[in-house]
């Protein structure tokens, strides 16, 4: 059940956003609203611009035209500082390949965010170990991510982003490498977890199983969301 009745103000907005790559246009003219502790599922083919889209959402990439709102602040206006400061503290990103740090274990990679925020290495490791575990491989923990399945090295980038306790995860394809087996572990871990902890998840996938974990889908068709998808 999702836990985000009653919430009219949304957190993270995006209006009429128009993004170019070169003569590209991958967005143009989409809008889309997430609330507080909801898992929003954002779909459409290759190419349609969803990866842009979670970019200016995340304040990764400025929209050329649009506004993008986080807790009632203008994120494609902010300068440079803020918006990383906001990344490091109230976002958490997962990507299709996890990203992970190849020379780190598990344990350190998930630890890695605390320590950027100033947090001591063995109070960082021993809440890195908390998360590894409502991920189900703290036993992977000492482990190198090539020395994982996908499916763990998955679970432990999902770990590490939530280790900061961010309002938002952006998960761009998170199952996109993985099996169905794995897939559904990784989901299930997912779902639960933000749920658990009232975290909003904006979730890219083209895979309509994977979808079907979130609260809401909305369709990106031609860098536009369509528009009786769109929340009022
Ligand atoms: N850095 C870039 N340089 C040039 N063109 C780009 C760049 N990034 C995206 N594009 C183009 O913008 C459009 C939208 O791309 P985007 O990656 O946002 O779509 P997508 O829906 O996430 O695709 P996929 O599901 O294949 O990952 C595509 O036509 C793509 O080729």
């Amino acid at each position: 059940m999702s836990n985000t009745e009653g919430s009219t103000v949304p957190l993270l907005a995006a209006r009429d956003l128009v993004k170019a790559h070169g003569r590209t246009e991958a967005l143009h003219g989409a809008s889309v609203e997430l609330r507080e502790g909801e898992i929003l599922a954002v779909t459409g083919a290759s190419g349609s611009g969803k990866s842009t889209l979670l970019h200016c959402l995340a304040g990764i990439v400025r929209p050329d035209t649009g506004s993008v709102t986080y807790a009632g602040e203008r994120l494609d206006r902010l300068p440079e500082k803020r918006l990383s400061e906001l990344r490091r503290t109230e976002f958490g990103v997962v990507f299709q390949f996890g990203q992970l740090i190849p020379e780190l274990t598990a344990l350190d990679n998930a630890a890695l965010p605390l320590l950027l925020a100033g947090v001591r290495r063995q109070e960082a490791r021993e809440r890195a170990g908390e998360w590894l575990e409502r991920f189900g491989v703290r036993g992977q923990g000492e482990l190198r991510p090539g020395e994982m399945s996908g499916g763990q090295a998955q679970r432990a980038a999902l770990a590490r982003a939530l280790v900061t306790g961010p309002k938002v995860v952006f998960a761009d394809e998170p199952t996109g490498a993985l099996d169905s087996l794995a897939s559904e572990q990784v989901m299930t871990a997912l779902t639960h977890t933000a749920r658990e902890s009232g975290t909003a998840v904006l979730l890219i996938t083209h895979d309509a199983q994977v979808a079907a974990y979130a609260d809401r889908e909305v369709r990106l068709a031609d860098g536009t969301v369509a528009p009786l998808e769109v929340a009022a």
